[in-house]
């Protein structure tokens, strides 16, 4: 989106632990792009890679909320390796950082209270437990508290952060395994949460552009936006994590089963609970990850919707992709997954 849509770009570096053969793709253009591969827990790696850049757009992190990595692991990369980002930013003069928060930093909190249709002023205690949101809000801190710091050549670090709600789209990693796992249940998928509680969700498209105007306008516009955090939301609808996801999963042959949940909730907390048990034994054999555990139920669990246009008023944001645009690429997407699922 950067390439399509940003005329002053005339590099991009893409600096992630993992490169995929797409970025080839990306290089047919009259942009530089200039793939790294590094790791944002190396100081001295991102340093490299920020060095002479106008603008670093952080969006690494390790999202598991699902017991894959450890604790240590996902403090290591979300809140050191955001260290190393500001730091980097720093020592080379790099003076404008926009990062990739969550909604996760306010909540849903430990004590499952809901958050309606809140926006960036609502008040709500955040209090976390799980190393996920817990590094999230950490990173966020880190980021706003960085806002105004000098860096390499005496000007002001200007800083913001983007807290994206529940992401959907291409390459939807929980999407694809809800897919899966409907295609192994014949085709159906079971109601585990009540339909009437509301989670919300954002396209990957909209969360592309808001990082790509934030990186635009934040030069021009930092007495405003400096320090400030901005939720990402566009105009899709609020639904129970369950009933949304069948909006893409239903046009692609899944059926949804039942109109209340089929377990009763005690069942299902002790169906999690079990599950962190079985994780634990087998260990040392395998990696068991389902996406039912206590920490996962809890969320879905939980209203967290927003209603907000800070954004809109502080740098003219409106989604790019309207929610039938938004839907009919991730059917779309589905669909290919599929066609190669047959
Ligand atoms: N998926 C969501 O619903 C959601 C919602 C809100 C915020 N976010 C945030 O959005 C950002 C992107 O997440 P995503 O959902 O696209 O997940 P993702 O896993 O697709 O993207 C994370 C990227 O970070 C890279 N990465 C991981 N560890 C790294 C390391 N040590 N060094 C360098 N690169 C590393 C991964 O290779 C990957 O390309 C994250 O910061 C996440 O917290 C995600
Ligand atoms: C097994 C059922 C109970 C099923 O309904 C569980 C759904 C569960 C896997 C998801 C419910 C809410 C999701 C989270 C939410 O969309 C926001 C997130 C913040 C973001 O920064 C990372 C992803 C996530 C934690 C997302 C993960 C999946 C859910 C917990």
């Amino acid at each position: 989106m950067l390439l399509q849509q940003e005329p002053q770009l005339r590099e991009l570096r893409i600096f992630d632990l993992h490169l995929g053969p797409w970025l080839e793709e990306l290089k047919t253009g009259p942009v530089q792009v200039t793939a790294i591969q590094g790791d944002v827990t190396q100081a001295h790696e991102v340093a490299a890679a920020v060095a002479g850049a106008h603008v670093v757009i952080h969006t690494a992190g390790l999202v598991d909320v699902f017991g894959k990595t450890s604790p240590e692991t996902i403090h290591e990369v979300n809140v050191q390796g955001t260290r190393n980002v500001i730091e980097a930013c720093v020592q080379t003069g790099t003076r404008f950082l926009v990062y990739t928060s969550s909604m996760e930093v306010v909540g849903p909190n430990i004590k499952g209270q809901p958050f309606y249709r809140g926006n960036e002023n609502t008040p709500y205690e955040a209090v976390h437990r799980h190393p996920y949101p817990c590094s999230k809000a950490l990173a966020e801190q880190l980021v706003l508290e960085a806002n105004g710091r000098k860096v390499l050549g005496g000007l002001p670090l200007v800083t913001c952060a983007l807290r994206p709600t529940g992401i959907y789209g291409e390459g939807h990693q929980i999407m694809r395994d809800f897919y899966h796992q409907g295609l192994r249940l014949g085709g159906r998928l079971f109601r585990a949460i009540p339909a009437s509680v509301e989670h919300g969700r954002v396209y990957v498209g909209n969360v592309a552009w808001m990082h790509v105007l934030v990186a635009r306008e934040l030069e021009h516009r930092a007495a405003l936006m400096g320090g400030q955090v901005y939720f990402c939301y566009d105009n899709s609808p609020y639904k129970s994590y369950e009933d949304f996801n069948m909006e893409f999963l239903g046009p692609c042959g899944l059926r949804l089963v039942g109109t209340r949940p089929l377990l009763p909730y005690w069942l299902l907390v002790f169906l999690a609970a079990l599950n962190v048990l079985l994780q634990w034994l087998l260990r040392p054999l395998l990696l068991y990850a389902p996406l039912l555990n206590p920490y996962t139920l809890a969320m879905a669990n939980t209203t967290f919707t927003v209603s907000t246009d800070k954004a809109r008023r502080h740098f003219g944001y409106e989604p790019p992709f309207s929610w039938e645009e938004s839907r009919t690429r991730t059917i779309r997407w589905v669909q290919a997954m599929e066609g190669s699922a047959q």
